[in-house]
């Protein structure tokens, strides 16, 4: 059962392949999975991310900069998936890369190479019928964003076409940490969960153990992105996977 949130608090960590090698990509996952977290987002660096906050858009610079590519990033995915059988991996990309190396081949790839799940984050659910379609193929779950600004109906859209979990964002807005975790959030998982018994994560902004706590409330998960590639960021070169370790340890400690 890869994505399992019954361990709680559960937690989902965000990693920039990549960054700072794909070497410290791998040996941080399993830092992460080996204090706690359940499942690794692992993102494919992208030299437009949109959606990132300054943290996470130095990582991309930094990691396409090295020259990540989405094959490297599968190949750590398949990594991760023979040391740690019982960790969920979801790929998280914009859809530029994917586009590029074709729908059904990347779902083809991202199966063969141990992912559960794939969030594309500029993928609509309106417009998801081919994706889908390969995704079920693949046995894939396909992990959609849910805003608080996000109407009923695609609300409702997100609910039925997703699998895994269901991703709310806290807020609207880019990626980053924050100080509090706005109220929308509960709210927005409560919405969502009227409309599926999938587990909800929550993400955007949690960087810290009470943001973990407060979310594990009303959520099944949350997410942490940007705090964590801070903490890579400014780690001493060779650091990285012990520091990213206590970290997600001490924000699962009650
Ligand atoms: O960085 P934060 O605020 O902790 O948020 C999680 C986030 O990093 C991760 O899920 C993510 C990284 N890039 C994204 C782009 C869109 C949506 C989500 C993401």
């Amino acid at each position: 059962m890869p994505i399992d949130f019954s361990n709680k608090p559960g937690l989902v960590v965000y990693l920039t392949a990549g960054d700072p090698s794909l070497d410290a990509t791998y040996e941080i996952a399993l830092a992460a999975i080996d204090n706690g977290a359940q499942v690794i987002e692992l993102g494919v660096p992208f030299s437009d991310p949109l959606a990132d906050g300054p943290v996470i858009q130095r990582a991309s610079e930094r990691a396409v900069a090295r020259g990540t590519r989405l094959d490297d990033v599968l190949k750590v995915s398949k990594q991760i998936r023979e040391a740690r059988p019982e960790a969920g991996i979801i790929l998280f990309s914009y859809l530029n890369p994917v586009v590029r190396m074709g729908l059904p081949a990347f779902c083809e790839a991202a199966k063969v190479n141990g992912a559960d799940g794939v969030l594309l984050t500029d993928m609509i659910v309106e417009e998801a019928g081919e994706y889908l379609a390969e995704m079920k193929k693949h046995g894939l779950a396909p992990v959609f964003l849910a805003a608080p600004t996000s109407p009923e109906e695609r609300l409702k859209a997100i609910a039925e076409h997703s699998q895994g979990f269901v991703y709310a964002i806290s807020r609207v807005g880019i990626t980053g940490a924050q100080d509090q975790i706005a109220s929308d959030a509960e709210s927005l998982v409560a919405k969502i969960k009227q409309y599926t018994s999938l587990p909800v994560a929550v993400g955007f902004g949690i960087s810290k153990a009470e943001h973990v706590q407060g979310v594990s409330r009303f959520a099944d998960a949350a997410i942490v992105g940007s705090a964590i590639v801070a903490l890579i960021e400014t780690s001493k070169p060779g650091e990285e996977a012990k520091n990213v370790g206590q970290f997600v340890r001490d924000l699962r400690a009650v």
